[in-house]
């Protein structure tokens, strides 16, 4: 079967999260040389979580800007983390764990889905999505979630591979993954699921295109942001 066609649905998306679980940190840290975590700290800060802020972190996966929201709003603070992976929320948990740190002690995992929130209306001060919304089934609807459960002024911080406009930078993209990730990867038994990531960038709407779409949904402001030469992005909004 062609790339093309593996894990369209909500079911594969979830069984492919939860089968990278064991190697997902590895080679994050691996394939991106540690630059994911400089990125991830970005999109914490860039949704002025602070000290005591209730906040959520929505496809938290094995939970690394849930534990950098844990570091902003600290000890009165409250982190929720919400994922549809049970591996990977059990990775979360594993981590959190091994921390110390009283910060680290205000924090959960749910499980559940990011397109119907167990949350009321304005329950957060702010939230952020990291690698996360190119991999649901449903954009807007999404969108339409985060600004329900966000407080009116507050913020949410989107972090994401981006869809290229510079055509140098889409072929630089395209040939590190089909040549240094795919490969790494199956070498952890994981060939389809980490190439998918490059259909799935192909599918994501480009930086203007989430700008609309956050606008179309309510958000007051939508700022796309370049990161990496191009090569990530991450859309800051404002209810
Ligand atoms: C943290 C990163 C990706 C998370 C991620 C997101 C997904 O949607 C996936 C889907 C399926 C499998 C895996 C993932 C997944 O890991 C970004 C960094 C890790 C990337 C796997 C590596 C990307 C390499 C870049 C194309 C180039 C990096 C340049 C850097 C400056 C060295
Ligand atoms: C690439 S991982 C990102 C994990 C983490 N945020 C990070 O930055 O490393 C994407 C996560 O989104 C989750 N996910 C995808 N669609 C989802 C949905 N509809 N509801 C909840 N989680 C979802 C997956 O289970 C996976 O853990």
């Amino acid at each position: 079967m062609s790339s093309e066609a593996t894990f369209q649905t909500a079911e594969e998306r979830q069984q492919l999260f939860n089968s990278i679980a064991p190697a997902y940190d590895k080679l994050n840290d691996l394939l991106s040389l540690g630059q994911h975590r400089v990125w991830k700290r970005m999109a914490v800060t860039w949704s002025r979580a602070k000290t005591g802020d209730n906040v959520l972190d929505i496809c938290c996966g094995s939970g690394d800007l849930s534990f950098l929201l844990a570091e902003r709003v600290g000890l009165s603070g409250k982190v929720t983390g919400l994922d549809f992976a049970k591996e990977q929320l059990a990775v979360a948990s594993e981590r959190q764990k091994a921390k110390t740190g009283g910060c680290y002690n205000n924090m959960r995992w749910l499980q559940g889905d990011a397109l119907e929130l167990p949350f009321a209306n304005e329950e957060f001060d702010a939230i952020t999505v990291g690698y996360g919304l190119r991999n649901v089934s449903d954009i807007p609807r999404a969108l339409e979630e985060i600004y329900r459960v966000l407080k009116p002024g507050s913020s949410a911080s989107i972090l994401d591979f981006n869809r290229p406009s510079n055509m140098f930078v889409s072929q630089l993209q395209g040939w590190m993954l089909d040549n240094v990730v795919v490969p790494a990867a199956t070498q952890f038994g994981l060939h389809e699921e980490y190439a998918y990531l490059k259909d799935s960038i192909a599918r994501f709407p480009n930086g203007v295109e989430q700008e609309m779409l956050a606008r179309t949904v309510g958000f007051s402001r939508a700022v796309h942001y370049e990161l990496a030469g191009g090569l990530m992005g991450t859309l800051v909004l404002r209810k």
